[in-house]
């Protein structure tokens, strides 16, 4: 019997369609980490030794940390330091589905529900206000939050008064109270390059993406011609940095990182001057994964964002938030924790595909007005898009 072929590492990352996550109730402590095959090239070897993993701690009390430190960190160079000269593999494919149609597959699950309730409450004899209150129920489910559902419900029960409305209608209606709800929170991320670099803190909890992410972005500034520069910072876990590692080798970008238990916010620091003195258009600094009741790992989100301002008073230019959509309600809680810590500046939303409760991104934003800069609907590199109300809002009810 033939052997059943599994996708590699490049099919996970760049091509191939992600089975679905299944919806935990709480984010998932060990996300499963590529791992790079043996047939595939290796990362270049750092040229610089292995540096002592004790680093001095630059906070606001110490004294400012040399700009040459004899225990400099290790910088991995992409083998073509070119901003043009991507590797191949990594571009994105040009061919295959639009982003709308991964969008609406993505969101398959959340529309596949709501699109087939929405269509049992036609088959009742008559569309009356029990009938509406079983559109709220079903709105509320998919996650949008309870305002949300009830504002939509009565909007359906206006219009259906007026000129009558069939599922399609209803469908209709949803899609557009969504997109108004959506309209102020749908922002680009915009990377200006003074002073340079722009430096991105990514932040949330453990196994919400962020360290895909990054990948996905950094993928994304190198095809717009930008230099791209990373810090993993998740100095807690190898694998993190691994997986960072493997992101960087595939994009051909320098990454910064430390032996595992280096302090974060000292990485970050040099990580910054690193891409100072290179000139880079953008810095990205993971982080560990933390829930948002440590307080202890909250509080060093707090000492990186300070560490650096040394360098840079405006940095972090933009602090991204990761959210699982999986995690149902408990996005909001992440939402209050991290906004109060790290002064979120924008959110990305991931693994839409992994629910049918893609709502929850049109309660968060009812509820804390952050603009939503990206969403994930899979692995791939191509399913982080940026973040567009309409096209959310008519996937999001399997509308064309
Ligand atoms: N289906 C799906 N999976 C995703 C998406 N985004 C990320 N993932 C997967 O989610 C898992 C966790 O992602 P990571 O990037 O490792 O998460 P992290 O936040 O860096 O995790 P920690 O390192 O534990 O803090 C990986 O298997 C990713 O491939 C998405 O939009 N859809």
């Amino acid at each position: 019997m033939a052997e059943e072929k599994k996708p590699g590492l490049f099919g996970r990352l760049f091509g191939s369609k992600p089975a679905l996550q299944p919806e935990p109730d709480v984010p998932r402590p060990e996300p499963d980490i590529p791992a790079p095959r043996p047939d595939e090239p290796e990362i270049p070897e750092p040229d610089f030794p292995t540096p002592d993993p004790d680093i001095p701690e630059p906070g606001p009390e110490e004294p400012e940390p040399e700009p040459e430190t004899p225990d400099e960190p290790l910088i991995m160079r992409p083998a073509m330091d070119d901003a043009d000269a991507l590797a191949p593999e990594v571009e994105a494919p040009r061919d295959g589905p639009s982003w709308f149609t991964r969008l609406r597959e993505g969101l398959a699950r959340t529309s596949g529900r709501l699109g087939s309730g929405i269509a049992d409450l036609f088959t009742k004899a008559k569309f009356d206000a029990a009938t509406l209150d079983e559109l709220e129920d079903l709105l509320i489910q998919a996650d949008l939050g309870v305002d949300t559902a009830q504002r939509i419900t009565q909007e359906v029960g206006r219009q259906r008064h007026e000129r009558g409305l069939d599922a399609a209608g209803v469908r209709g209606v949803v899609a557009t109270e969504v997109e108004k709800a959506l309209a102020d929170v749908a922002k680009p991320l915009v990377v200006d390059n003074a002073p340079k670099p722009f430096v991105i803190l990514m932040v949330g909890v453990n196994g919400s993406g962020k360290t895909t992410t990054i990948g996905k972005l950094a993928q994304k500034f190198r095809s717009e011609g930008k230099s791209v520069w990373l810090a993993a910072g998740d100095t807690f876990r190898a694998a993190a940095v691994e997986q960072l590692a493997v992101w960087a080798g595939r994009i051909g970008v320098p990454i910064v990182k430390k032996d595992i238990g280096a302090d974060a916010s000292g990485l970050a620091f040099e990580a910054l001057e690193k891409a100072k003195a290179a000139n880079a258009d953008v810095l990205m600094i993971d982080t560990a994964g933390r829930l948002q009741n440590r307080s202890e790992l909250m509080q060093e989100l707090e000492k990186i964002a300070r560490v650096i301002k040394k360098l840079d008073a405006d940095a972090p230019h933009a602090v991204l938030l990761v959210l699982d959509a999986t995690v149902g309600q408990n996005a909001l809680g992440q939402v209050e924790a991290f906004q109060k810590t790290a002064g979120v500046t924008g959110l990305v939303m991931t693994k839409l595909d992994g629910t049918a409760r893609g709502g929850i991104l049109v309660a968060v934003a009812e509820k804390f007005g952050l603009p939503i800069h990206f969403i994930g609907v899979g692995e791939g590199v191509v399913d982080l898009e940026p973040f567009d109300a309409r096209d959310f809002a008519r996937a999001l009810v399997g509308l064309d």
